[in-house]
């Protein structure tokens, strides 16, 4: 099953386009790298499959479940710092979202994802006092309480140290296995994108090209 269609779409900002006539699908439990220079749209794109962006021409198809149910989209942000004295826990960040109401069942799944996500040790730490990998992995527990079916990650791994993005990303795929969540991964590292996914988008100026991404040389993308 096709998790989400893309047809024809461009994005202009005052008539100068951003892109133009971008194809493509995302099979369920698929995991694709969104690569391509700075300033070519990886964000814009992002957005509008946010469906924060209204898109110029063209759409965006998200398939419904087999009960009926709308894909679920999650959403792990670049890495930002938090400042120090910044008021919650880390469990208190990953369930902000959820209002004031906390039944058992919720109460449980939040437990689950702080184990699922290694933070059991930190939950009650706050968030202002973690490494910069332990903040990314809150933000991606943050994004799993609504149990997506589809996470996109916009550079999340950008400015963490090596074993930090391994981290990330080895728990990304490990709930794309477990879960099949499929995964969109923008990044500007091709090492980290060849490691942890299979397809690509290489997003141009005035182009794009899919495939798998073993195949794809990396020389070709500069920053
Ligand atoms: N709201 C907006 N209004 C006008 N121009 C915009 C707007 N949002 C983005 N742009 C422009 O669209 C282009 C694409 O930006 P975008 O942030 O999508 O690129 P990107 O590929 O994500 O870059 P990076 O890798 O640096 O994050 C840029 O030239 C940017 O200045």
């Amino acid at each position: 099953m096709d998790v989400i269609t893309v047809k024809d779409l461009s994005v202009s900002f005052e008539g100068q386009p951003v892109f133009e006539d971008l194809s493509f699908k995302l099979k369920e439990g698929s995991t694709t790298s969104l690569i391509g220079q700075n300033g070519v749209g990886k964000t814009t794109l992002i957005r509008v499959l946010m469906q924060m962006l209204q898109p110029t021409t063209g759409n965006v198809t998200y398939s419904k479940k087999e009960n009926g149910e709308p894909i679920k989209v999650g959403y792990v942000p670049q890495f930002r710092n938090i400042d120090k004295d910044y008021p919650l826990s880390v469990k208190n960040f990953i369930q902000l979202n959820a209002g004031l109401f906390k039944s058992k069942a919720y109460k449980q799944s939040v437990n689950h994802i702080i184990q699922e996500t290694n933070l059991t040790s930190i939950q009650n730490s706050s968030m202002g006092e973690l490494s910069g990998g332990e903040k990314q992995r809150a933000y991606l527990a943050q994004a799993l309480i609504d149990n997506p079916d589809f996470i996109i990650l916009d550079e999340s791994t950008a400015s963490l140290d090596p074993t930090a993005k391994l981290s990330l990303m080895s728990l990304v795929k490990q709930l794309n296995e477990t879960r099949k969540i499929t995964v969109l991964f923008a990044t500007h590292d091709i090492e980290l994108a060849k490691e942890f996914t299979e397809d690509y988008i290489f997003m141009q100026p005035g182009s794009y090209e899919t495939g798998k991404i073993k195949n794809f040389d990396e020389s070709r993308v500069g920053r």
